[in-house]
């Protein structure tokens, strides 16, 4: 893409309940129309209840934005961060109005999603395609996305960093017990699991196909990243990359294995393997320690190992780690300055991937919506009505 001189940067995350108040309100709000049984959303609301009803993501939402200005600030880049969620409170189409009211008419949008997927691309850009049409800013504000930033450097070192350090605290671990063998360590990445048909549909391109290992961009980026960690910390200790988070349907097939199911696996030496006696978990498809790192990987899993005499480390997420905010501001820098794309930092050979996403790239299977940042997409309604007040 061309350089283009951009007004404002659009934060946009997930969003999360403040209070035991919101839980049911917020959880209606991720599920509008996605087909998730009761079950699961009343299993879900203990998770959020146990932690007061307050996700930690927006608290963390909120850092990353200081964090940001603070990085935007010391480079002398004049850029104001607005911050807008998908389901709670602020909410993209409202922050969209304010950044228009406030005066900006060029928004580069970056997202606490890394990977490619339905969940953390194309319905960010389907979230903008149906706020600018709602609220009539289509054609009045133009909103781009950064690329997914699954294999950008600032991202990937600190998972790089806190895999050394949990490794080293295992081996400490086994140690004080009878003696460490490396055999008997395994470092786990997970991630969030998705049904396999959205992971077919990642990255996809009717126009310009590509195979992907694993079957999907969305397996395919998680397998090249753990591949660049491992190659940095540990190149000969065992590693798998393990599914978290189902929620769909049973007989809807979701990304395995589940990481709790792995942990039995392993801890019982399945196929004659040497019996695993530690594990680092590390939480590789996530950006912040919210609710699926705070349960599903600190409450659950960490208990699975407990009952299965396995030690365990889970490392931790960028959040607000230094390099991954000035990697966040670079990816700012590289459109809206003059690099080239070969330019782009990538640890990857997947990367540097695609700052506009090719036609039907994370196919909606429920129904076509508004969408940016597409090739060949544009929105109803942006093309009348340029005005530049
Ligand atoms: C790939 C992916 C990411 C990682 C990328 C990214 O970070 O964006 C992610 C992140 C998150 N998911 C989150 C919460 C939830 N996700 C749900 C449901 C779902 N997630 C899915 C996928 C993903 N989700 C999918 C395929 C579903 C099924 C429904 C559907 O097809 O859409 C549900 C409904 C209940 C349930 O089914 O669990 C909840 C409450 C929160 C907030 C946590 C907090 O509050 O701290 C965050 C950051
Ligand atoms: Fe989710």
């Amino acid at each position: 893409m061309e350089p283009k001189g951009y007004d404002a940067v659009l934060l946009a995350s997930f969003g999360g309940p403040e209070g035991q108040d919101d839980v049911i309100p917020f959880l209606r709000n991720v599920t509008r129309g996605r087909g998730i049984p009761d079950e699961r959303l009343e299993e879900v609301s203990h998770h959020y209840r146990a932690f007061g009803g307050v996700s930690p993501i927006n608290g963390q939402n909120r850092e990353l934005k200081a964090a940001l200005e603070a990085e935007l600030d010391a480079r002398g880049i004049e850029l104001p961060v607005y911050w807008g969620n998908r389901n709670w409170d602020p909410y993209i189409p409202e922050t969209l109005q304010r950044m228009y009211d406030d005066g900006h008419r060029r928004v580069l949008m970056l997202t606490t999603s890394a990977y490619s997927c339905y969940s953390s691309c194309r319905q960010y850009r389907e979230d903008i395609g149906v706020a600018l049409t709602e609220t009539g800013l289509a054609g009045r504000l133009e909103v781009d996305k950064v690329r997914q930033y699954f294999d950008h450097p600032g991202f990937v070192e600190p998972f790089v960093e806190g895999t050394t350090a949990g490794l080293a605290q295992v081996r400490e671990a086994l140690d004080a017990a009878d003696g460490s063998r490396d055999g008997e360590i395994r470092v786990l990445f997970a991630t969030h699991s998705i049904p396999t048909r959205d992971a077919e549909a990642a990255g996809r391109s009717g126009s310009e196909p590509r195979e992907f290992e694993g079957g999907s961009a969305y397996v395919a980026q998680h397998l090249a990243n753990a591949r660049a960690v491992m190659a940095a910390v540990a190149p000969d200790v065992a590693w798998d990359l393990v599914y978290q988070s189902r929620s769909g349907a049973p007989h809807i097939p979701w990304l395995e294995p589940d990481i709790n199911d792995h942990l039995e696996a392993i801890a019982g030496g399945e196929d004659g393997a040497p019996i695993v006696k530690g594990v680092v978990i590390v939480p590789l498809g996530f950006v912040s320690d919210h609710m699926e790192v705070a349960w599903d990987l600190d409450t659950e899993a960490l208990e699975t190992c407990e009952k299965l005499g396995i030690q365990a480390v889970r490392v931790p997420t960028p959040g607000v780690h230094g390099k991954f905010v000035a990697g966040l501001v670079d990816l700012i820098r590289e459109r809206t300055s003059d690099d080239t794309v070969a330019d782009r930092p990538h640890v990857t050979d997947l990367g540097p991937w695609y700052d506009v996403c090719r036609p039907g790239c994370c196919e909606n299977f429920r129904g076509a919506k508004p969408v940016i940042a597409e090739a060949g997409v544009e929105l109803a309604g942006a093309s009348a009505g340029q005005d530049e007040s």
